[in-house]
């Protein structure tokens, strides 16, 4: 068992458009990817990746956030009330990474970098290193970006190529606080969990339900989190008639409560950890015509 402390921290990715953002969040994250609900740490953002990785002896957790709102092309008056929550949100990270393209340092770059306040620590991400035909080529630019702010880091690196990647990792970790992990080591992402998770429910029901439930049945899950290890899941099954949910809860409720005791067995099986699950029957008439509310369940 290691005894060193854990360390763990928000990260906002921020930088104008085509500098190599999402490159750069995929080269980090990698294979870690998880797409998790967000904590009250993290209410500010959406958190688009966790990693968690030990970096020189210390295990550490990256939790990387969108950053809603950045616009720095147009300024007008709505863009100015977007600048000041993009400032307050930034401001609550523990990390920013402006992130910028070798040889290129635009107003638009200079922008950006004015919307990151003083006093988060930051680091300068000079990326696309790999375009350069010798590695001392950067220095000079290196030079000239050093002098803009006052970093805490500046790494050059591809994205692309993972090159000096692990670089950015020991310059991230070094900033971040020295603290319990927010996350589950392991955490898996949560984005096909809660689709098995609808999968089962729906197993379910065309097997118990049988040949009279209509197609126009579906299931939504509205809340998926891991509590203390254990998944809690709330799930709704959207019918369209009140015959068709008659139907599905059954005589005395009886059948509703096997459709969720076998699709929480399943699922058990399947996540390999305790699973609590609340089903509910809605009848949502016509909802399969209505554009807005198939939108707000996730479908294009
Ligand atoms: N040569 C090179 N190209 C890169 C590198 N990183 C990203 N790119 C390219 O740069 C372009 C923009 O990359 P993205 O990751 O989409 O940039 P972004 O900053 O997320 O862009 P927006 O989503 O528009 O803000 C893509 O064509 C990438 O393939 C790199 O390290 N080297």
């Amino acid at each position: 068992m290691n005894m060193a402390e854990s360390k763990c921290g928000v990260i906002a990715v921020v930088g104008r458009p085509n500098v190599g953002k999402s490159t750069l969040m995929n080269g980090m994250i990698g294979e870690h990817l998880s797409i998790t609900s967000s904590k009250p740490q993290t209410t500010r953002h959406r958190v688009l990746g966790v990693m968690t990785e030990t970096v020189k002896e210390v295990p550490t957790q990256f939790i990387f956030v969108d950053t809603p709102g950045f616009q720095t092309k147009h300024s007008n008056a709505l863009n100015k009330t977007m600048n000041r929550a993009v400032l307050t949100a930034l401001a609550d990270v523990n990390v920013i990474l402006w992130v910028i393209e070798q040889g290129k340092l635009t107003p638009a770059d200079m922008k950006v970098l004015e919307l990151c306040p003083k006093g988060v620590p930051l680091v300068a991400v000079v990326n696309k290193v790999d375009l350069l035909e010798k590695k001392n080529e950067v220095l000079p630019f290196l030079h000239k970006v050093s002098g803009q702010r006052n970093f805490d880091a500046i790494v050059p690196l591809s994205a692309q190529t993972n090159k000096n990647l692990d670089s950015l990792k020991e310059a991230v970790s070094a900033l971040l606080p020295e603290q319990p992990f927010f996350y589950d080591e392991d955490t898996l992402t949560d984005r096909p969990e809660k689709f098995l998770a609808a999968e089962r429910i729906r197993e379910k029901l065309f097997r118990l339900v049988g040949d009279e439930l209509p197609y126009t049945c579906t299931v939504v899950i509205d809340k998926f989190e891991i509590e203390e290890g254990r998944r809690v899941i709330h799930a709704s099954i959207l019918v369209d008639r009140s015959s068709h949910k008659a139907m599905i809860i059954g005589k005395g409720g009886e059948k509703l409560k096997r459709i969720g005791s076998e699709a929480r067995q399943d699922m058990e099986r399947l996540f390999g950890g305790s699973v609590h699950l609340e089903t509910w029957v809605k009848v949502r008439s016509g909802w399969a015509d209505n554009a807005s509310l198939l939108q707000s369940l996730g479908y294009e």
